[in-house]
């Protein structure tokens, strides 16, 4: 409240858009752009607090004449409330934007739909209360204490306060299952920030089901968590953390579907397409679901004779590129079983494979436990009874613009249907420019970092519509571990810095100059070969076994 905190400026009048407000400040008091304030109105003969979010910050010598909108409150009436004297004074001119007061019946933010009279003294809004009214906990008063909350995730602190301050926890039901966008520059933070939210699932209170989908092998240091003391409870719980080599990942044939063949062969002709859709249909309503490419020929040569010559070209075709793939096969599939189970953490290494195979098995992966959760929801028989959710580095791969990726299709689906479903799914992304738009604007919330490039840039300000122009302002300023999160799990965006790992991170990029020294180094202790020769080491030159 205003009345108990200091005042750290007054409002001046209004400003630009209807909800914003401008106010003075000494140079004495820091306050940043992003930074929160609070002031007193009275709404429907209650007093609120209302919270501003700090936009913009201009430095005036003194106080020229006619400088505040209100001609009532005279320069001596602000400098006397901020307790400065007028002369040679600097002074800040600021722009808020007013976020509303927290309605405990509703909890989020109302707009009073007035803004603040002139001559409003503003505080820096508490950090205690912040913590309970940024993040959309559903608080049903101020005073919460979201630390006893269950099922948040502790992401980091205000980055315009000092460490750990004001820390910011998010709900995980609602970025799991209305779907989260991770969206940075290479070397911002994205594993990072997506391990530290791993991490938070992981934990006790939350026990999650995820799977990340790893093209790059960034996630190997997860397994940490396994036998670390923050992961475990008395009741016997730590988390399993899976690595899934490429090697065991298989496709069963019979689980790809027409267009997922047709991306896989090169350029089929109309009439061979038309061959193999007919054949490929007949296949899959035979009651046997383990059929291979002998089968599937025998099929289109007794529909369209052994001659055919669309047929001929079409079965070099699938052999080449079905049978001779170890990623596809007539009998094996992953077991979903494997990957997925409560408190279980699984990553996909998928770095062995080439982006074809990768975007064909995430495919056939993602189709299955879409249907598996379908038939739970509906209480049909089902492989897996418990909601998922998916993350995957290098989103744009699956879920790209251009391009025929076979995964667009069942990725557009769940985020747009798979809320209803329990399956959730996290894209983690260096080019949003380069993600499909329906799939990243069904991503609910956004934690974006760093980004210089103008089209990623326009990308997140086209997809990210909670976050507003002000905010999304700073992200080409911004550093590794800073990050605006906005959206559903947030009633109001914030600019935080991610808290550190409990577990170490992997993914960092080689300390090129270190390994060349080393190397350096490594070589300079080697015998030469003429040296070894000497010792009668090694191989040795024609020449000098002649000598
Ligand atoms: N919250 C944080 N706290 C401390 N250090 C961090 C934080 N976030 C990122 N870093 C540092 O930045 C480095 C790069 O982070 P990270 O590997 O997550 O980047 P990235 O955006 O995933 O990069 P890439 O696109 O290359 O995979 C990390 O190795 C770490 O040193």
């Amino acid at each position: 409240m205003p009345g108990h905190e200091e005042v750290i400026g007054t409002v001046a009048g209004p400003g630009e858009d209807p909800n914003e407000f401008i106010f003075v400040t000494p140079a004495d008091q820091p306050i940043k752009t992003g930074e929160f304030i609070t002031y007193d109105v009275t709404v429907d003969g209650e007093s609120r607090s209302v919270f501003a979010r700090v936009t913009n910050r201009e430095l005036i010598r003194g106080l020229p004449e006619g400088f505040l909108a209100d001609p009532e409150v005279g320069p001596e009436t602000v400098a006397a409330t901020l307790g400065v004297p007028t002369d040679d004074t600097e002074l800040y001119r600021m722009t808020a934007t007013v976020i509303g007061f927290y309605n405990t019946n509703m909890e989020t933010f109302a707009n009073p739909r007035q803004l603040p009279d002139p001559g409003t003294p503003l505080s820096i809004a508490p950090d205690g209360q912040l913590e309970t009214v940024l993040p959309n906990l559903g608080c049903d008063t101020v005073e919460t204490e979201v630390t006893q909350l269950d099922g948040v995730a502790h992401i980091g602190w205000l980055l315009n306060r000092p460490e750990r301050a004001t820390n910011i926890h998010i709900p995980i039901e609602e970025f799991a299952s209305t779907h989260l966008a991770i969206l940075a520059a290479t070397g911002s933070g994205k594993s990072y920030t997506a391990s530290v939210l791993i991490e938070e699932m992981m934990r006790p209170t939350s026990r999650a089901s995820l799977l990340v989908f790893d093209p790059h092998g960034e996630y190997d240091t997860l397994a940490e968590m396994q036998g670390h003391e923050s992961f475990r409870e008395e009741d016997g719980y730590e988390p399993d953390v899976v690595y899934y080599d490429p090697e065991r990942l298989q496709v069963r044939i019979s689980e790809l579907e027409i267009g997922d063949v047709m991306a896989i062969l090169d350029n089929p002709s109309n009439r061979m397409q038309d061959r193999l859709s007919t054949a490929w249909r007949s296949m899959q309503n035979q009651e046997s679901e383990t059929w291979g490419i002998d089968d599937l020929m025998t099929e289109m040569r007794s529909e369209f004779g052994g001659n055919d010559a669309s047929v001929g070209a079409l079965e070099w075709r699938l052999r080449r590129s079905i049978q001779r793939n170890d990623l596809f096969d007539p009998e094996e599939n992953v077991p979903l079983d494997e990957i997925i189970d409560p408190g279980q953490c699984t990553v996909l290494q998928m770095d062995t494979l080439d982006r074809r195979d990768q975007q064909l098995i995430t495919t056939v992966l993602l189709r299955r436990l879409y249907r598996e959760r379908l038939n739970d929801v509906r209480g049909r028989e089902s492989e897996v009874e418990h909601p998922v959710f998916a993350l995957f580095e290098e989103g744009h791969r699956f879920a790209p613009t251009s391009g025929d990726a076979p995964s667009l299709g069942i990725m557009r689906t769940i985020t747009s249907e798979g809320r209803k479903f329990g399956f959730g799914l996290g894209i983690i992304s260096q080019r949003p420019s380069k993600i499909d738009q329906d799939v990243l604007s069904q991503c609910g919330t956004q934690i974006s970092m760093k980004i210089r490039n103008p089209n990623d840039q326009d990308a997140i300000k086209k997809s990210v519509e909670a976050a507003g122009e002000d905010v999304l302002r700073e992200l080409p300023g911004l550093t590794p571990g800073q990050a605006i999160v906005s959206g559903d799990a947030m009633n109001t965006p914030a600019l935080i810095q991610v808290r550190p790992r409990r577990t170490e991170h992997g993914a960092g990029s080689l300390d090129v100059i270190d390994k060349w020294r080393e190397a350096y180094d490594a070589r300079q202790r080697e015998p030469t070969r003429s040296e070894s020769a000497d010792f009668g080491e090694g191989d040795s030159t024609g020449v000098q076994s002649l000598d």
